[in-house]
């Protein structure tokens, strides 16, 4: 270790004089927000000032500034709460997502929105699409796909009936713990978790609880609020969930992957214009006949557009009619986006453009 620059005394009177400047110029800024809120004109709500392309573009400059000793992930997360203070100065932006409180559909959520944001914890996937088209709900956030799981088909499935739009798209590393409220890993009869949970665990509770019952409940948040009940039962669930809950920690990151990151999309009623790093949502029916997909997918590959994911559902048209869900790289309003739709012509029965989001953030 090298030798220190100061004394304790002068360190901290330094931290105190940088907290001073920090502080005025946050005040300072929220001040120069309140303006761009004049400049847009008054009596707008939240959902009128919410521009999720500038955001992307103001949180890009600060990993582009950043130097360290802080990780860009805890710059974004710190300039992040900042526009979200900003931005609810007025009225808070009402964030719909799978509830109940300490999911981690709601640390997403406080990823992308901040802590000024208003979030509305509710008890299904298709329940945050409904708030968010009867307008209750600004946004919802919802899962899509997991690293190690693959997609989750319920969210896919809510874009063929309902009119969503993707508004931006949060990536979250999902670390599972073990908790309980007897404390004891040995008591440990029961676990309780969501489906997708107790996947992401197979290896770790097979090695370390062989014999537990394993049951699957509808979200992580509910498994903690079922092992609050009895000494011998433990909830996997984020770390968020258990204190929540009160419960205390028995093993951290269990996942079996190191890896293990969920992504979420939020869902809203609007289109949003390009942010200069962007990801294109599109689903789009064939027609029932030879090449269909192909011709397609080729005026993209000629018109130099990355495709990123590609999947298909049953589109519910018909039997054996398939809907794809085709994610490429850039904005809808690119010019080879553009030609690639237009030359994609009569292939394709029907194509939606879900939504063109900035890229997610660390
Ligand atoms: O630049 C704007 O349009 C603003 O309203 C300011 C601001 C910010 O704090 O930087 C706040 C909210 C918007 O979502 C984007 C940016």
């Amino acid at each position: 270790m090298t030798e220190p620059k100061a004394s304790l005394e002068q360190v901290r009177e330094r931290i105190d004089s940088i907290d001073r400047q920090i502080q005025e110029l946050i005040s300072e800024r929220a001040g120069w927000a309140q303006e761009v809120a004049r400049v847009k004109g008054a009596g707008l709500s939240a959902i009128d000032y919410y521009r999720p392309e500038r955001e992307a573009h103001v949180l890009r400059m600060v990993v582009d500034r950043n130097r360290g000793p802080l990780s860009d992930t805890e710059m974004v997360r710190l300039f992040r709460e900042i526009m979200s203070s900003c931005l609810a100065q007025e009225d808070p932006l009402k964030v719909g997502f799978l509830g109940p409180e300490g999911t981690f559909s709601e640390q997403a959520v406080r990823k992308h929105f901040g802590h000024a944001a208003y979030g509305l914890p509710l008890g299904s996937i298709e329940e945050v699409f409904q708030e968010v088209a009867a307008g209750h709900a600004d946004f919802g956030v919802v899962p899509v796909e997991n690293s190690g799981q693959g997609m989750i088909q319920i969210t896919l499935d809510m874009f063929l009936t309902s009119e969503a739009t993707i508004c931006g798209e949060i990536e979250l590393r999902v670390h599972q713990c073990l908790h309980s409220q007897g404390g004891r890993m040995e008591d440990i009869k029961r676990v309780y978790a969501h489906a997708q949970s107790l996947q992401q665990c197979k290896t770790w509770l097979r090695i370390n609880l062989p014999d537990v019952e394993c049951i699957a409940v509808s979200s992580n948040a509910e498994a903690a609020r079922m092992a609050r009940h009895a000494d011998d039962a433990a909830a996997i669930a984020g770390e968020t969930a258990g204190r929540v809950y009160g419960l205390k920690t028995l093993a951290t990151g269990i996942e079996d992957r190191a890896d293990n990151t969920t992504r979420f999309l939020v869902i809203g009623r609007s289109l949003f214009p390009p942010s200069g790093n962007d990801r294109t949502s599109l689903l789009i029916t064939v027609n029932d006949k030879p090449g269909a997909l192909y011709d397609v997918l080729s005026p993209f590959a000629k018109h130099d557009v990355s495709l990123n994911r590609i999947e298909s559902r049953p589109a519910h048209t018909g039997k054996w009619q398939y809907a794809f869900f085709i994610d490429v790289s850039g904005h809808v309003q690119d010019a080879p986006i553009q030609a690639a739709m237009q030359e994609m012509g009569g292939a394709a029965a029907q194509v939606r453009v879900l939504g063109s989001y900035p890229v997610a953030l660390p």
